[in-house]
């Protein structure tokens, strides 16, 4: 089955809120409406810009969408500096990452917590997108594959197949991560497939057939287009050239099969 591809946006920790709609402006001008038939483009800024970054695409009709970095595995209550599911749900993110290895390796998150993060955001309807990746001693041991199948597995276990089938995957590794070292189109294909085969076993084959694998790592316009034409491969989770308006408009038209805008 064909899936759509995604380009995603992390904006990390950059840019107050007056700073993302001027960004959010420029990409939609960049980026005519006829390109969201073939691709799907969100922004994932800072917590303090969503209300902002909703004013605009509501008011303007834009059809690009956005989420959140991180959700906490709460409902509410008292978690001091953490956002609930339901006020991102209520903001009208759309996507959520989760278990990013920013947050795993920083915050000391495991794949249990990244678990009870992944249920919030399907509780209150939102889609995670779940990272896994190894850092570079697991490459360099040869060990990449049965690692990321392991942190899948421990990121997904015990959800039902209807479950599996609302989430996102994001193969990032730790190596490649704002180190302008992309893994090759082949290193990044090898995962994805193997992750899907493993989503086939978690709940079924034709659920697997649709969940969407992506990429990220050092991607860019120069590499998006060789990375996402790879065939487990649906789109690319991109974090420094999501900052530049042009480039992340043209790297989103080229996940689209182009013409560049
Ligand atoms: O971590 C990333 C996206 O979540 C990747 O970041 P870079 O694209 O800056 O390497």
């Amino acid at each position: 089955m064909a899936r759509k591809p995604l380009i995603a946006g992390n904006w990390k920790m950059n840019l107050n809120h007056f700073e993302a709609i001027a960004l959010v402006q420029k990409i939609a001008f960049s980026l005519p409406d006829k390109y969201f038939d073939k691709v799907d483009v969100t922004v994932l800024p800072p917590f303090t810009d969503i209300r902002s970054v909703q004013t605009l695409v509501e008011g303007d009709k834009l059809l690009l969408t956005y989420g959140a970095q991180d959700v906490s595995a709460h409902d509410s209550g008292a978690f001091t500096g953490e956002i609930s599911g339901s006020m991102l749900a209520k903001l009208g993110c759309t996507f959520v990452v989760v278990g990013h290895s920013e947050r795993r390796t920083l915050h000391g998150e495991d794949n249990d917590t990244v678990l009870a993060k992944t249920k919030a955001a399907l509780k209150n309807g939102l889609t995670p997108i779940v990272c896994i990746g190894e850092g570079l001693n697991i490459r360099e041991a040869g060990e990449h594959v049965a690692y990321n199948v392991e942190q899948l597995r421990g990121s997904l276990a015990g959800l039902s197949a209807e479950d599996v089938a609302k989430v996102v995957i994001a193969y990032e590794p730790v190596w490649a991560i704002g180190t302008g070292r992309v893994a090759s189109a082949s290193d990044a294909q090898e995962v994805c497939a193997a992750v899907r085969a493993a989503l086939g076993e978690l709940a079924t084959p034709a659920v697997a057939s649709t969940v969407r694998v992506l990429y990220g790592g050092s991607v860019n316009a120069k590499n998006v287009g060789e990375i996402v034409g790879q065939s487990d491969v649906d789109g690319a989770l991109v974090g420094g050239a999501s900052l530049k308006a042009d480039e992340f408009a043209t790297l989103s038209a080229i996940a689209a099969g182009g013409p560049l805008p």
